[in-house]
């Protein structure tokens, strides 16, 4: 395609078969990229041509039976040994079975592993492993391998994800992924040295940036153990995109479908309106479009994020991997949860019709709920940025500077709201960060009186850990509706246009403080009064964007192909669409289905059951 900007390439490829969840999808989107961030310029060199002319073709086994959250725990092993300069892969239990990698059960014929390191006696934790499954000539399995796919699930039909099981296979040293290596001087591409010892070692033995073990088997760890969770961040980093994506695309469909369907008489004898003009309608979706254009917003930014962060990490400096480690768990998590959410109030909001295959709308749901799950179970990385959270806020109180999107940690809570009828854009953003700030210094202050009362820090942890959870979520609110406000100050956008898009940020600030009340009232920030303001504002801002909303949708510029919805379609031919998909319904190719001879007709006509065995016969 000469597409080189991944997300786009991913979303060309996903137009051919729109959420139909490529069985190459794993191949693109973390096998290849794992090769890129976490292999040697030789192994580079021996893999890439062959991924990507898809002679080698891979996914990421990391999650096994038995774990997929907790990486550390992880069962599968990789034991050196130095007489043969192999390591054996086994797998020493039923639950450390390799169990969900997508594109495994039959399509891959390599896969990156994750697998425990033991050199010398000693566990290294977690590393990456190149492993052949299947023979590249007829695709049979290899030797010592057992792999199959793991059955239906609830969505991912196009997907083999997959089990794969090792008995004391054996790999050639060189596939431990490592990157960068030195062999005496130091190559200048190489000067990631200063994160892993120097050392005359063999040519062909390619140690690497992360992490290294000499033909002896001595293991050089990394500087950050944590590099080897690269491929993770990079995926839930686009994963906020793939999920706005996912919810434009449903408000696409659904707000065309409200300005088509007509429903119920506005007043007695009067003509049914569009659905689109009921103001439950508008409470339901409008808000949902206002979360696809901001999650776009903070999709972009997180992914701009992981470039920069990332190109800084290739240069040897790993000072703001704590940051994209917490904006990209948080983000994914939030981005997802809402998401889903939303993408299934945009179903319900299209009746009938929206539970149809036709609408489109089933198979994006599928497509992009599990987004809460894998990658990163959404709690889970909740959780791990509030850990982050939680640092910033005790570097707060000790008085040090904190990085730009949390500055707002440790400010005065004593004071009130700005809002006035206007629901100045400003005020929007202090009141998240007012909420954020509070709720951070909550979950701090119950840790410290748990720990205080005598509780271990572990245990403080899981007794704070709802806390912890509203502080993360509340976190990445307030990032979404600041980086949103700042587009809109930012943009140079017509007059007309930031007018329209200065309603819809509103609206997104207002909705999101009325659907979550209690946390911006509970310490009396806001008076009833204010919230009169902001509730008056939403009903307001409806009539201000229905007269745009088609409009907005249409901006989005996705294609019916890509939509793939009778509700959706640009042209609005909604019940012809309908009418010539239910044709077209396999079951109708015939006037009798061949199941009334077998199973009806006894019923129906008893007398001439013997013509039905007669048939069934056929
Ligand atoms: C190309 C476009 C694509 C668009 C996207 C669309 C669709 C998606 C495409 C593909 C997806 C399809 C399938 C999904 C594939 C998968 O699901 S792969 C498997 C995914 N599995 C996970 O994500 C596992 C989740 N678990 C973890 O990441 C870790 O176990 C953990 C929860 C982070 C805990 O790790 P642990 O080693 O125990 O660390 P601990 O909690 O003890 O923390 C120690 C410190 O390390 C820091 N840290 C943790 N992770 C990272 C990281 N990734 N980067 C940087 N730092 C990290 C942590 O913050 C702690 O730091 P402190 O300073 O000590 O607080
Ligand atoms: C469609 C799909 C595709 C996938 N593709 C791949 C793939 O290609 N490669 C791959 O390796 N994996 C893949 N996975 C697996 C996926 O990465 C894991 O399912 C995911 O990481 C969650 O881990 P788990 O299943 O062990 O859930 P668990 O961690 O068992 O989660 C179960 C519950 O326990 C809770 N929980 C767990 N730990 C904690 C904690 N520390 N604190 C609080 N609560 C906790 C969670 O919040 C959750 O509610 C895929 C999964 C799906 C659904």
């Amino acid at each position: 395609m000469g597409i080189t900007d991944m997300q786009e390439a991913f979303y060309y490829r996903e137009c051919a078969a729109a959420h139909e969840n490529s069985p190459l999808g794993l191949h693109y989107a973390m096998f290849l990229p794992t090769i890129n961030k976490q292999a040697t310029p030789e192994q580079k060199k021996k893999w890439l041509p062959l991924a990507e002319n898809y002679k080698m073709i891979g996914t990421y086994a990391q999650t096994e039976l038995g774990h997929g959250t907790f990486i550390r725990g992880l069962e599968t092993t990789a034991t050196y040994d130095p007489k043969t300069k192999e390591f054996i892969l086994d797998s020493p239990t039923l639950t450390s079975k390799k169990y969900w990698p997508g594109c495994l059960g039959k399509t891959s014929n390599h896969c990156v592993v994750m697998a425990q390191l033991y050199t010398q006696g000693k566990s290294h934790g977690p590393h990456m492993f190149m492993v052949q499954i299947r023979s590249m000539e007829d695709h049979s399995v290899l030797p010592g391998i057992e792999v199959g796919v793991i059955g239906n699930k609830f969505g991912y039909g196009t997907n083999d994800n997959g089990f794969l099981s090792f008995d004391k296979l054996r790999i050639p040293r060189e596939n431990m992924l490592m990157r960068y290596s030195q062999v005496g001087r130091i190559p200048r591409e190489n000067m990631l040295m200063r994160y892993s010892q120097v050392s005359r070692i063999p040519r062909e033995n390619m140690l690497m940036r992360y992490s290294q073990v000499h033909e002896d088997g001595t293991y050089v760890k990394p500087q950050n153990a944590k590099l080897a969770y690269g491929s993770m961040v990079l995926i839930r980093s686009s994963i906020v995109s793939d999920a706005a994506r996912g919810l434009a695309q449903a408000c696409v469909i659904s707000i065309r479908y409200s300005a088509v369907r007509r429903q119920t008489e506005a007043y007695p004898g009067g003509e049914e309106p569009q659905i689109l003009d009921y103001q439950t309608q508008q409470y339901r979706l409008f808000p949902l479009l206002a979360s696809a254009y901001s999650l776009q917003l903070a999709g972009k930014y997180v992914f701009n994020t992981y470039l920069e962060v990332n190109d800084q990490i290739e240069k040897g400096n790993l000072e703001s991997m704590p940051e994209l480690h917490a904006l990209s768990a948080g983000l994914k998590a939030f981005s997802t949860y809402e998401a889903s959410a939303g993408i299934e109030v945009c179903r319900i909001c299209c009746g009938g019709h929206g539970y149809s295959q036709a609408s489109g709308l089933p198979k994006i749901y599928v497509d992009v709920v599990p987004g809460c799950t894998y990658e990163g179970e959404n709690t889970v990385m909740m959780l791990q940025t509030a850990r982050y959270l939680m640092k910033c806020y005790s570097r707060a109180k000790q008085g040090q500077k904190l990085p730009g999107f949390v500055q707002y940690i440790g400010q005065n809570l004593n004071k009130k709201s700005c809002m006035s009828e206007e629901v100045a854009l400003g005020c929007l953003v202090m009141a998240y960060e007012h909420r954020a700030a509070r709720l951070v210094e909550a979950a701090a202050m119950r840790m410290q009186s748990l720990i205080q009362g005598g509780k271990k820090q572990h245990e403080a942890w899981n007794g704070s850990s709802v806390q912890l959870f509203w502080a993360a979520k509340a976190h990445c609110h307030l990032f979404c509706v600041k980086n949103f406000v700042d587009a809109i100050q930012a943009k140079s956008l017509s007059s007309k246009t930031v007018t329209v898009m200065k309603s819809v940020c509103q609206l997104y600030g207002v909705h999101g403080i009325l659907e979550n009340l209690g946390e911006f009232m509970q310490d009396g920030f806001f008076s009833g009064e204010q919230v009169g303001y902001l509730q008056r504002k939403m009903l307001a801002l409806f009539e201000n964007i229905r007269p745009n909303a088609v409009a907005l949708v249409d901006a989005f510029d996705y294609p019916d192909m890509v939509l793939g919805s009778c509700l959706g379609r640009y042209d609005g031919q909604v019940y012809q669409a309908l009418y010539d998909y239910a044709k077209s319904a396999p079951m109708n190719q015939t006037e009798i289905h061949s199941t009334y001879y077998k199973h009806l007709k006894p019923l129906i006509n008893p007398e001439t059951t013997s013509d039905a065995m007669q048939f069934a016969k056929l």
